[in-house]
């Protein structure tokens, strides 16, 4: 199965580097002419995944007409963006692995919804969990969910990318693996906070586990399951961005939690942080499912200039409650 990957941020290209391994081609769109550049001549991309060796048969290019031949397209565009380079791309009923993690701003569409409406006739999977560029593009053991309705297209395409280190799971659970990495990046934006504020790890876990039963309130209202929110697209990856400085929206709470403003935290940065569009469209889905999300709500309000202590306040003040779902 020849892949192609849409996207060479961090994460393209270290899906790449996994769809590379035994010397297999690999064919990486960049929007960048310099990461083209950098790829083809140096096997780096200097720019988004500095200091990997890179695969010498991993080919980057410019051009999305040179993902025609190929059998089956990663696309890991940031969120905002996919509409727009879908729309450019031919996909002809090809499958889609879908690795972007948010909900679309305006539209409120799932990443699949997105797809769907644009290549109605293409069979879509996600791929989601906790895996941070850097370390899979180093080999590191790493476990993914694979979500699929087709279950023998999520067997092809895990006997395809699975390695001695790199292990997909496979899921019929599409809506629950996409928003399990959408709601985390919002929640780790508030476990950066809870850094950044300097209010320890009573404090950090706490928000852990009841950001977990907003994910799965959200989660189920839409139709998700149980299992899959618990498992590494849910559970997994909240666990893994609420505790790393690795994480970027970690890192941008961590900026909001010392005082910082959005707005300097966001300007003139190459990199994503997906919960910062994600968490006020999620806020509306949230209320169109009639879905409680004080901790959302509360990432929202930082993201908007509200003081932290007006926020802690009112995330500390809400009614006692029993401690169910
Ligand atoms: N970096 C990571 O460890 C992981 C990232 N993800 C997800 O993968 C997706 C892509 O993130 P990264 O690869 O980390 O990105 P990145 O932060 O490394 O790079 C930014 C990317 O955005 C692209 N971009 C900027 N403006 C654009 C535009 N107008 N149109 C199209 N593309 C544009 C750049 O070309 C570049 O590929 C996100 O949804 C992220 O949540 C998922 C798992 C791990
Ligand atoms: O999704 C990720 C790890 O699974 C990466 O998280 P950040 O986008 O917060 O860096």
């Amino acid at each position: 199965m020849k892949l192609g990957v849409i996207g060479a941020g961090a994460w393209g290209t270290a899906l790449a580097q996994v769809a590379a391994r035994g010397d297999s081609p690999v064919t990486l769109w960049a929007r960048e002419s310099e990461v083209v550049d950098a790829i083809n001549a140096r096997h780096e991309n200097s720019i988004f995944l500095p200091g990997v060796a890179l695969s010498p048969t991993i080919r980057a290019t410019d051009r999305l007409s040179d993902l025609d031949d190929l059998d089956a397209l990663l696309v890991v565009v940031p969120t905002q963006h996919i509409g727009a380079v879908l729309g450019e791309t031919k996909v002809a009923g090809r499958p889609l692995i879908l690795c972007a993690k948010g909900i679309e701003a305006g539209s409120k569409r799932l990443v699949s919804e997105v797809a769907a409406d644009a290549h109605p006739d293409s069979p879509l999977a996600v791929l989601s969990g906790p895996t941070f560029a850097h370390e899979v593009a180093a080999g590191l053991p790493t476990a993914v969910t694979l979500a699929c309705a087709d279950e023998a297209l999520a067997r092809r395409l895990s006997d395809r990318i699975a390695s001695a280190t790199f292990r997909p799971y496979a899921s019929n659970d599409v809506v629950g693996a996409e928003i399990g990495g959408a709601v985390k990046n919002v929640l780790a934006i508030a476990c950066g906070v809870v850094e950044g504020a300097g209010l320890s790890l009573n404090a950090r876990a706490s928000l852990i586990a009841r950001g977990f039963a907003e994910m799965t309130r959200f989660g189920m209202a839409r139709g998700a399951r149980q299992e899959t929110l618990a498992g590494l697209a849910g559970l997994g990856d909240l666990v893994l961005t609420c505790s790393s400085t690795s994480s970027r929206n970690f890192s941008l709470g961590v900026g909001l939690g010392q005082g910082i403003a959005a707005e300097a935290l966001l300007s003139d940065r190459k990199t994503v942080a997906e919960g910062a569009a994600t968490a006020p469209v999620l806020r509306e889905a949230a209320r169109d499912a009639g879905v409680e999300m004080p901790i959302a709500q509360a990432v929202c309000d930082l993201l908007g200039g509200a003081p932290l202590d007006a926020v802690m306040d009112a995330l500390l003040q809400r009614p006692l409650r029993p401690e169910g779902v």
